[in-house]
Parts: structure tokens; C-alpha cells; sequence
């Protein structure tokens, strides 16, 4: 009932039976975009989200052919921490993504070695800049708590985050609640995107979504689907 809350046009609800059925069908949609972009313009870039959740959707993608040496892979966000640590999001995608097929993608970090997360968003902005924006694909989760990207209800700087009219590419992110110093892409490049998927699973998210689409206060998730001028596709499964 929630989800009506917010009006239709931010988000279109896809519900899978189970998680392997949700990743096969979220890589297909996926690689329909980077073909389609690969075919308008030569070349397709796509940012995904880290944590727990993309594991099998990763997989999935990484299997299917397309010309993936014509595919720039990014992230919307990253840990400030070394790619060798269990918590990098850059060494999730080198060990689930940027295999099989897709080990021919070029992979653009976020994260360089930097004396401070400033010094490194800075950097990132740097080598970011070079890239063929806008986004063709940007792939999100969510936590509970309604963060998508590093977009922390307790960041310090949420309102430049969300700012969307900023020309930042990455900026840093000091929140209690993130566990590190984190680098986020800005949420004026993230709904730039020409496919936003947003991939959430279990009940605990489903619910964490529709309290955030309800009446109350705004969590950064429904400030990103009312920021970005296209529907958000939200991937779902128990
Ligand atoms: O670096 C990260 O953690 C992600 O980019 C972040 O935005 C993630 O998508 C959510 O926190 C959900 O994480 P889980 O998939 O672990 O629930």
C-alpha cells in the first residue's frame, strides 16, 4: 500500500520468485543497455553498488557475451580501504564481475592511495572525469536504513551528496553509521544514468523500501527516485 505513496513515475516494482531468478533477469536488462549504448555511441559505462547483495546478479552479468572490451565499469561508491581488504568494494567486483566474459572490461576505481578521503575524492574526480558520462547503467542497493549509494541519513555532507545540481563527480562521505570513511559518486551524476536499477533482497529491505516510499521522514532512497528524471526498475526477491 506504501509503495503507491509515491507517485508511479519514480519507480517500477520487479518481483522474482527467488534470488537466482532476479539476477538472471536484472544481468539481461543490463546487458540490453550496454548493447544498446555500445551500438549508439562505441562505448558503455556502467557503475554498481557493492555490500552483500550483488554476488549473484555479478555472476550472472559476468557470463553473458557482449563486447565488454567496449564496456568502462565503475563504482557508485567505495570503502576508504586498501582494494586487498574483505570490506573493498573494487576487490568484490575484481572477484565476482569482472570475470569470465566480462573479464574484458576496462574497471575505473574510485579509490587511489590518498594521505585522506578528501585527498582521495579529489583524485577520484580527477581520473573520473575522463570517462564518456553520462552513465548508460548505475546499479544501487539500499541499506535498512535508506541509504542507497554512501548516502548516509548521518552524513555529515548529505546535503551536498543529494545536491542536485552539484558538479562534483566523488566526494567523501563521513558518516557513524557507513563503518569507514566512504566515496560516493554524487547523486547528480547517479540519476544522470540512462537505466537506474535499484537491487534490494529480502523482507527487512522490501520493508525498509516501503517505509521509505511512505509519508514521514525522507530517506535518501526516495530522494534519489524523485531526484532522477526517468523511473527507477527496483529488483526485488524474498
Ligand atoms: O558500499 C556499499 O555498501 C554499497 O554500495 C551500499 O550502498 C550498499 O548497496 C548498501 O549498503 C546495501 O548493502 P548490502 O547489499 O550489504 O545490504
Amino acid at each position: 500500500m506504501a509503495r503507491e505513496q509515491l507517485s508511479e513515475a519514480a519507480y517500477a516494482w520487479n518481483g522474482f520468485a527467488d534470488r537466482q531468478q532476479l539476477a538472471a533477469a536484472l544481468a539481461g536488462n543490463v546487458v540490453a543497455r550496454l548493447t544498446k549504448a555500445i551500438a549508439e555511441r562505441g562505448t558503455a559505462l556502467l557503475a554498481v553498488s557493492g555490500g552483500t547483495t550483488p554476488a549473484k546478479f555479478f555472476a550472472a552479468l559476468s557470463s553473458i557475451p557482449i563486447a565488454w572490451d567496449k564496456v568502462t565499469v565503475t563504482l557508485v561508491d567505495e570503502r576508504f580501504v586498501p582494494p586487498s581488504s574483505p570490506r573493498s568494494n573494487a576487490g568484490l567486483v575484481a572477484a565476482n564481475l569482472l570475470q569470465n566474459k566480462a573479464a574484458a572490461a576496462r574497471f575505473v576505481p574510485l579509490c587511489h592511495d590518498a594521505a585522506s578521503i578528501e585527498a582521495a575524492a579529489a583524485s577520484g574526480s580527477e581520473t573520473l572525469k575522463s570517462l564518456a558520462w553520462p552513465l548508460d547503467v548505475v546499479v544501487l542497493g539500499m541499506g535498512a536504513d535508506g541509504h542507497t549509494a554512501s548516502f548516509f541519513p548521518d552524513a555529515g555532507n548529505l546535503t551536498d551528496l543529494l545536491d542536485p545540481s552539484s558538479q562534483r563527480i566523488v566526494l567523501p562521505v563521513h558518516a557513524q553509521s557507513a563503518g569507514e570513511p566512504r566515496l560516493t559518486l554524487s547523486m547528480a551524476r547517479i540519476v544522470a544514468a540512462g537505466f537506474i536499477a535499484l537491487h534490494i533482497e529480502g523482507e527487512d529491505k522490501r520493508t525498509a523500501f516501503d517505509d521509505a516510499m511512505g509519508a514521514g521522514v525522507k530517506k535518501p532512497i526516495r530522494t534519489v527516485l524523485e531526484a532522477a528524471p526517468i523511473p527507477t526498475e527496483v529488483f526485488w526477491a524474498p
